[in-house]
């Protein structure tokens, strides 16, 4: 990239980076080795002339999009396959599909959610037939659990898994409209097979919801097999190619070994053997939210790197009268729109990567038969996927609105970015829900604490702050940090007193906690930013780098801290010792913080390390070659490929005639 010839404002600010962007790629990627890894293995993927789009997508069809998509699905699985035998190489599909598709992969669920539920929730057995087919695509799937009706409270799903012991067979039915299957990605057109989540009735008894392995398409015609409905569910805010779908059957026979039985089984003549927790049938949902707060990351550094190299480029109006017109970076106001963005794209990598390390020490304790720490996995996964996707959905629109009319634009694929990035808020848990789920675990750290028991590590705050709630405020990071546990500790305490006020007025425990919701969701979102502040400065404060760099980190963590302390004041003046004046003192150092991350903005996002082709986007390019790419994507339009459209002679000179009569 460093031949390229650039913007001259680009080149200014690539020279005065004041540390070794090379450093912060490799620290990010995990090393020089993984960075050289990564980059053969896109160049190798973006020198394949199909996986490239003559015509942007967006000026085709709804149908025509899909089978493009298609299309470099299947050549993307090929050149993956062969690399991943020539190299022995594990590649980031997620990060190379944003280049290919712009949008959303069709086999997206293949790959997240399919595979995935046959190794969490298969027996040995079970992963033995059906893994080898799905890893090689003999068989293509998808995971259809939410229902037209249901998709939050999965215990309401309708369709039915009846269990038939004279044929050993599973029937499944969707007997009425809200049970059909509806959003499953990949269902629409593209797979043949389906976890298909149902309710389990063994002779007239209800056993709870289970994953059931089907295949719905015959394998050389694609022809729903008999009893399938299946189809598209047509366009949506973005996920176009997703290519998300309907699924209904009418008494559709499987073998009794397609339900996955690594927790629960069904036996020949029909008995059940419970789990050892039902909930590990949710463990596929638990896993993806972990891997959705690493896509935050991603998300947010692709929105970032465009408007932040956009911003260097653009000149707009004057700081002083006398001068030439600044790049809009130098408003203090662009600043403080953009470097939250960068800030934010490092803290939930580094809490992914935190997030990821519980998750898979849970994962072996649970093939120990040990399932202590399973309920603290779920509290933190639930509160973190919920407010990063929020978070990352918010910074994306503001990097777009820091954009101006341009951001407006597709070619600047914010819009885009846009669109995959705020369905990480619903899909995977809607974002109240989840909220509510690490409430109820909150509730009873509270009530744990109080009883003076030993709370697990992400809540034992809650005890500290019991003991002593009255702690000097300290405008330091560790300070500040304190400060965020005070904040969630109060609300935790304030929402459970508020349920409780509620049980002596009368109401049972279920009204008084929907009375306290609100106060319950806040208390959640007041924990997660906890532990976003707590782990991401612990990270970075450990992190070994070089001067220059872990100073520049330490500002970004900073900032990150001091930015939500100021957007949460209120929270802070009600539950800390903070001070009018030390809320003063933060405003100074938030200006401060912005200064000294100014001059290495580009430099910041050049270290996302993100090619022009995963980034799409006319106003983000590494050369800074803005106008000229606006002007040339304007130019692609199939109405600038005439001069004069049909639709003149049709109807404009029509109209004009008849307006002289
Ligand atoms: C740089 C790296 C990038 C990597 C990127 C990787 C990205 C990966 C992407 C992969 C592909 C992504 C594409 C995805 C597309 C979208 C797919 C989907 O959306 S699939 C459908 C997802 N659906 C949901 O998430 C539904 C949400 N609802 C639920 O999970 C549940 O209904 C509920 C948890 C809200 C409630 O369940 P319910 O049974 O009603 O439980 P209770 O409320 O009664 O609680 C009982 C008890 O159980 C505990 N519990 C609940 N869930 C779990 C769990 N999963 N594990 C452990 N424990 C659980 C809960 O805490 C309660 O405990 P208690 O002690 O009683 O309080
Ligand atoms: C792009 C996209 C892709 C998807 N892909 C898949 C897929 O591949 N497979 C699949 O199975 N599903 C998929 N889904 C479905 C997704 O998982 C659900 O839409 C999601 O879990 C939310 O459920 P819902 O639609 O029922 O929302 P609802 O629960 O109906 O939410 C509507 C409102 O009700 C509120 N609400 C609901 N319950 C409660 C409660 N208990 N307390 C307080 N408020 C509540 C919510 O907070 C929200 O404000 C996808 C969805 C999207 C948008």
């Amino acid at each position: 990239m460093a031949n390229v010839k650039c913007n001259p404002d680009l080149v200014r600010e690539r020279a005065k980076c004041s540390f070794d962007v090379n450093e912060l790629i490799h620290l990010i990627d995990g090393g020089e080795n993984a960075t050289k890894e990564k980059r053969h293995f896109e160049e190798t993927i973006f020198s394949v002339k199909e996986l490239q789009d003559a015509v942007p997508e967006e000026y085709l069809s709804h149908k025509d999009r899909y089978e493009n998509a298609v299309r470099k699905a299947t050549i993307l699985r090929d050149v993956c396959r062969e690399y991943m035998k020539k190299y022995n190489y594990k590649p980031n599909r997620f990060r190379v599909g944003h280049g290919v598709f712009k949008d959303v992969s069709p086999f997206l669920l293949h790959d997240g959610m399919f595979v995935a539920t046959i190794i969490g929730q298969g027996t040995p057995e079970q992963q033995a037939e059906w893994l080898p087919k799905a890893e090689n695509m003999q068989i293509i799937g998808t995971y259809a659990q939410t229902e037209l009706g249901h998709g939050s409270f999965i215990r309401g799903l309708e369709t039915r898994a009846t269990y038939d012991p004279k044929t050993e067979e599973f029937i499944l039915n969707n007997a009425t409209l809200s049970s059909f299957k509806w959003w499953p990605g990949g269902l629409g057109s593209t797979v043949n097979h389906c976890i298909v989540v149902a309710q389990l009735f063994i002779n007239g008894k209800s056993y709870g919801i289970q994953p059931f392995i089907v295949q719905i398409r015959d394998l050389n015609t694609h022809k729903p097999l008999p009893g399938v409905k299946v189809g598209e569910i047509g366009p949506k805010m973005g996920f176009q190619t997703a290519n998300n779908g309907f699924l209904g059957f009418e008494n559709f026979r499987i073998p009794r070994m397609n339900m996955l039985m690594k927790n629960a089984q069904v036996l020949k003549d029909g008995t059940f053997v419970k789990g050892m927790n039902e909930k590990l049938t949710y463990g596929t949902m638990v896993m993806v939210r972990v891997g959705i707060v690493g896509d935050c990351s991603l998300n947010t550094s692709l929105a970032a790197t465009i408007a932040v190299r956009y911003s260097a480029v653009r000149h707009q109006s004057k700081i002083k009268a006398k001068e030439p017109e600044v790049q809009i970076l130098d408003y203090v106001t662009q600043q403080h729109k953009l470097f939250i963005a960068i800030a934010s794209s490092h803290v939930f990598r580094n809490v992914y990567s935190w997030l990821s390390k519980s998750y898979l020490n849970v994962m072996k304790d649970l093939a120990q038969g040990k399932q202590d720490h399973l309920p603290e996995l779920h509290a933190t996964a639930c509160c973190l996927k919920a407010v990063c996707s929020r978070d990352a959905g918010s910074v994306v629109e503001e990097c777009r609105l820091a954009c101006g009319g341009h951001g407006y634009m597709t070619s600047s694929n914010l819009p885009l970015v846009y669109g995959f990035t705020i369905a990480t808020v619903t899909y995977e848990g809607e974002q109240t829900v989840l909220l509510l789920q690490t409430a109820r675990y909150l509730v009873k750290a509270w009530l744990a604490a109080l009883q003076g028991k030993v709370l697990a590590p992400s809540v034992s705050y809650l005890s500290d702050w019991l003991k002593n709630d009255n702690v000097r405020w300290q405008n330091t990071p560790e300070g500040i940090v304190k400060g965020f546990q005070h904040v969630a500790a109060g609300k935790v305490k304030a929402a459970y007193d508020t349920i409780q006020k509620y049980i002596k007025l009368g109401k049972d425990y279920e009204d008084a906690w929907n009375l306290a919701s609100v106060q319950l969701m806040k208390a959640s979102e007041a924990h997660s930013r906890s532990i976003l502040c707590e782990v991401s400065w612990g990270e970075v404060i450990r992190t070994s780098a070089s001067p220059n760099l872990l100073q520049v980190l330490k500002q970004l963590a900073q900032l990150y801290l001091v930015y939500w302390t100021l957007e949460t004041s209120g929270d802070f003046l009600v539950y800390s010792n903070i001070s009018k004046d030390d809320i003063a003192i933060l405003r100074e150092k938030y200006e401060e913080l912005l200064a000294a991350i100014r001059p290495n903005a580009v430099g910041l996002v050049d270290a996302f390390d993100l090619r022009d082709e995963i980034l799409h986007s006319t106003l983000g390019s590494y050369d800074g070659r803005v106008y000229e790419r606006l002007m040339e994507e304007a130019l692609k339009s199939p109405l600038n490929q005439e001069s004069v459209n049909a639709s003149f002679h049709k109807y404009l000179k029509p109209l004009m005639e008849k307006a002289k009569l």
